[in-house]
């Protein structure tokens, strides 16, 4: 805890990298935490349509950048953290991880409260494994058949629910709301102290932890139950993941229950909080840009192919990209650029800042503007709101038609202002999130 943190401090230093200094076990866990009350404490100002969010969601990354320049270092404890945003090192990075260099860094146990022993947490072969069977209901041609209806039926429900201001409660919507809960349990146990075994100690926060889990596992058991009698629906991503699977080998392939289980709370996770976030600033810049929603809707109603909608959508998953960061590990020593990385380092890439990077996307870099996508892409890893290299998302086709499909379905409806009551608060919580909701005044068009 002390003499071998303060080598690597000096390895770096002698390669002109530094950061705030380590402190002996804690680190710098206490300026992070700091940092980020101050952040999520005042609203975020939003100016000229300005978006510059990194001081409110990356309040690390931003005001140690600013002082130790780029990249630096810091301590998650005793753990030496190197904080990155040059496009060619992230790109490096995510593009090597698995073999061998780099991965992913070992799932903290706390993390799998929220999302079971899916893939967002696995490596290695059990990684390769899970990765392999749900590649397949994420494909275009099972997106297409198998979840767009529910997607266009879903969002005329919603649209309904809007009109009719009542809502509904079924097992699924149990399942998100025991989530929800679990996230604020969570977000809770992330940012205190790392104190070992601490999780096992029945606390209050720890019985109600338990509790959701054991809840959240039952529901989800009698949905698989329930599906296994009723298995002609083949489609669902339930379905898909109940059945086998041949490998290169021939060989039969399946999950077990309790992997079934696992997988399916990571989704609940990975699957709505990300794309549901990412709708809701979507649908605040179009609310803040009206010659957008003009022409987005021209598009709509006019079925002309979706150029606009798209680049409308990656805009915003530019600005305001849910998973904030990522996280590797360096597993032996690697060369980096011209930086040795020692084996042990993790690697925090700065995917906001990246997308916010002005020498990547110019002075405008903090605005809204959906036409820069028309031009082809300046580097492989300047816009990886998905990721990049083999982890990248498993999702990303279901959410792009989702989140065309669903605005699409309200800007042909509706026409968006922002509420007078509305205050910007972009928020790290899990994905990046409005900290009070995204107030938006609705009216029916005449279309
Ligand atoms: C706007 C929506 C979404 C965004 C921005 C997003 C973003 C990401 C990113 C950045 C990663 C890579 C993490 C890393 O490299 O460490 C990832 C992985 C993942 N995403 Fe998404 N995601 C979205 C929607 C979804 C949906 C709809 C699902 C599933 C229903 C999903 C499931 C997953 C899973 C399971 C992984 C882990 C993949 C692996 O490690 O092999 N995501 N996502």
């Amino acid at each position: 805890t002390i003499w071998i943190p303060m080598r690597i401090q000096s390895h770096f230093k002698r390669q002109g990298i530094t950061g705030p200094g380590y402190r002996p076990i804690f680190g710098n866990m206490a300026e992070i935490g700091c940092l980020f009350e101050e952040a999520t404490s005042k609203p975020s100002p939003l100016h000229d349509g300005d978006h510059d969010i990194l001081p409110w969601v990356a309040p690390i990354y931003h005001v140690w950048s600013n002082m130790y320049g780029k990249p630096f270092l810091y301590w998650a404890g005793p753990i030496p953290r190197l904080a990155i945003s040059d496009p060619d090192m992230i790109r490096e990075i995510t593009m090597n991880t698995g073999g061998g260099s780099f991965d992913k860094t070992g799932f903290d146990p706390k993390g799998k409260i929220l999302f079971g022993q899916g893939l967002v947490a696995l490596l290695g072969q059990q990684w390769t494994l899970h990765r392999r069977i749900l590649n397949h209901p994420f494909r275009m041609e099972r997106v297409k058949a198998g979840w767009l209806p529910d997607i266009v039926s879903e969002t005329s429900k919603m649209l309904k629910k809007w009109e009719e201001r009542r809502a509904g409660r079924d097992e699924f919507e149990r399942i998100f709301m025991l989530q929800e809960q679990q996230m604020q349990f969570f977000s809770l146990a992330v940012e205190s102290l790392n104190i070992p075994g601490l999780r096992f100690l029945p606390t209050k926060n720890n019985r109600e932890m338990w509790r959701l889990e054991k809840e959240t596992n039952e529901s989800i058991r009698a949905l698989t139950r329930a599906n296994n009698k009723n298995r002609d629906d083949s489609s669902s991503l339930l379905s898909l993941l109940m059945s086998s699977y041949k490998n290169q080998e021939d060989e039969e392939e399946m999950l077990t229950e309790d992997e079934i289980i696992g997988e399916f709370r990571t989704f609940y996770f990975t699957g709505k909080e990300t794309s549901a976030n990412a709708l809701s600033w979507a649908l605040l810049l179009l609310a803040l840009n009206q010659e957008w929603q003009d022409k987005a809707r021209e598009e709509v109603v006019r079925v002309i192919g979706n150029n606009k909608v798209n680049m409308i959508i990656d805009e915003t998953l530019r600005l305001y990209p849910p998973i904030v960061m990522l996280m590797r590990k360096a597993y032996k020593d690697v060369k980096l650029g011209h930086i040795e990385v020692p084996a042990g380092t993790e690697l925090y890439l700065a995917l906001a800042a990246l997308h916010h990077d002005v020498h990547v996307w110019g002075n405008d870099a903090h605005k809204f503007n959906p036409w820069r996508f028309k031009e082809s892409r300046k580097h492989l890893a300047a816009f990886i709101p998905y990721g990049l290299g083999p982890r990248f998302c498993v999702g990303q086709t279901l959410a792009t038609v989702e989140m065309k499909t669903v605005l699409a379905m309200i800007i042909r409806k509706y026409s968006l202002a922002v509420s007078p009551t509305y205050i910007h608060a972009p928020k790290l919580f899990i994905s990046l999130e409005p900290q009070n909701g995204v107030q938006i005044i609705l009216t029916r068009t005449t279309l």
